[in-house]
């Protein structure tokens, strides 16, 4: 092959940029997209474009706590099981419906629980410290216990006054809030698009999923494994397949998609190589590179380039890399995209539970299992971590984040990790 040398040095001159800066340059340019309104059933998982303020005071009346009784607390003062005192019942307050009589004293309500309180009374007795009789066609009923007033009842407003803010605008709305929006009337939520990510890998080598192996070639690993991590994320991912190594098919495959898409993610062919047409598309005119260097391993060959203020993140093909630089760089654009407040995966400080001798010049970020144990988070790097490796992937729930001096660490060390999404045994 006829190699062009002043390409070849370009190519190999790569100027390395800390994660931090890389992570900086890639979320400039993350657009937070329009809005869109989702029926409420639909909403669990997206982000609020707006605060939410409460249309009404929660709860809108005053509300019995307890079947019961509704009346004067004063009326009840001083009675036990031996002085029993009596009522007259003017009023039956089933959930649901509106008290048609005001307490006087000397007078009560039979109410259910969730039921609005009537007017004059100013505490619910629970059925289980009364009793009741019928004397000429009227109903009374007999309190063993005194109590104060206001208890078993949660006044107008307790839970939130009219005008307060319910949820903040960038909320990640969960069930709960689901629940609060419902009880406001919020039947149709107004959350941010999500981003429609493109995400096609490049490499001859490649199989589809359904093709039997041949020899020299894998399957496609790292394609549906990004579609779920952009699922994960809250994106939608438009699978645009595999290409041959063709630096015009490539070319056009990313202007098809960087017109077409909000995001582009693709995988393979970002190093060096002969046939590395990720890494060379990059380098032309056309396209703003942002970085094709960072300071960590695996993913040391992530790049990413903007094109008509698009975002192309070009993941290295090795599954390990791979899959931390869509953590890295994509997850944050991602989730700023649809207005997230906190884009970035948490880092949390876990005590690592066996020796990991590997060190390097750069960041690494070791692909590990978090346990809880006693309540305390521990952290087990995988058994084989490198860039190139793929199956370990599957057992890590976080990414130990090895500084580059360090000269490896031992069981019991403090470390930081970065949680991933999923379960932690324990
Ligand atoms: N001379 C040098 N060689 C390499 C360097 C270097 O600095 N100088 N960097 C190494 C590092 S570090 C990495 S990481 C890889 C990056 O490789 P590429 O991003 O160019 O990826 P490919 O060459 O396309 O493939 C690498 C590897 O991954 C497999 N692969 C590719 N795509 C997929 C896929 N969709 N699913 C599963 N597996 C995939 C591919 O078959 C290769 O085995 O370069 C080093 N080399
Ligand atoms: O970029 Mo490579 O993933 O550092 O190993
Ligand atoms: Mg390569």
């Amino acid at each position: 092959m006829q190699r062009n040398q002043d390409l070849d040095k370009d190519k190999f001159q790569r100027r390395a940029l800390q994660v931090k800066e890389a992570q900086a340059r890639v979320t400039k340019y993350a657009k937070l997209l329009d809005a869109e309104f989702v029926p409420l059933s639909q909403s669990c998982g997206r982000y609020l474009v707006e605060t939410v303020i409460a249309p009404h005071p929660f709860p809108a009346f005053n509300r019995s706590g307890m079947d019961g009784y509704a009346l004067i607390a004063a009326d009840i003062e001083g009675c036990s099981s031996d002085n029993i005192i009596w009522l007259q019942v003017v009023d039956n307050i089933p959930c649901g419906a509106v008290p048609s009589v005001e307490i006087r004293t000397g007078t009560s309500a039979r109410i259910m629980t969730g039921a609005q309180v009537p007017g004059g009374a100013d505490t619910v007795v629970m059925l289980e410290v009364t009793e009741t009789r019928e004397t000429d066609g009227i109903t009374y009923v007999g309190i063993r216990k005194a109590q104060a007033a206001g208890r078993n009842i949660t006044p107008l407003g307790f839970e939130l006054g009219p005008d307060e803010p319910v949820l903040a605008a960038g909320t990640l709305i969960s069930a709960g809030d689901i629940a609060v929006l419902a009880a406001f009337g919020v039947h149709t939520v107004k959350v941010h698009r999500r981003p429609k990510i493109g995400i096609f890998a490049t490499g001859t080598e490649l199989l589809e999923v359904h093709e039997p192996l041949q020899p020299g070639k894998i399957r496609n690993s790292n394609s549906p494994m990004l579609e779920a991590l952009v699922r994960e994320a809250g994106g939608e991912p438009v699978m645009l397949g595999a290409i041959v190594d063709d630096l015009e098919l490539a070319r056009s495959k990313v202007q098809m998609a960087m017109e077409t898409y909000d995001f582009v993610i693709t995988t393979g062919g970002v190093s060096v190589g002969d046939y590395d047409v990720m890494g060379d598309l990059v380098r032309e005119q056309s396209t703003e590179m942002l970085f094709n260097k960072v300071t960590m391993r695996p993913g040391s060959v992530t790049t990413a380039a903007v094109r008509g203020g698009k975002l192309l993140l070009a993941l290295s093909g090795n599954p390990g890399a791979c899959f931390v630089g869509f953590h890295l760089f994509a997850r944050p654009v991602i989730g700023l995209m649809q207005g997230s407040l906190y884009p970035y995966l948490p880092e949390w400080t876990a005590t690592l539970g066996e020796d990991y001798s590997k060190v390097n010049n750069y960041t690494r970020f070791v692909r590990a299992r978090l346990e809880i144990r006693g309540g305390a988070l521990f952290a087990y790097p995988a058994s084989i971590d490198e860039s190139s490796v793929m199956v370990t992937i599957k057992d890590s729930n976080c990414l130990i984040i090895v500084p580059p001096e360090q000269r490896g660490l031992t069981a019991g060390a403090k470390v930081t990790v970065i949680k991933l999404p999923g379960e932690i045994e324990g």
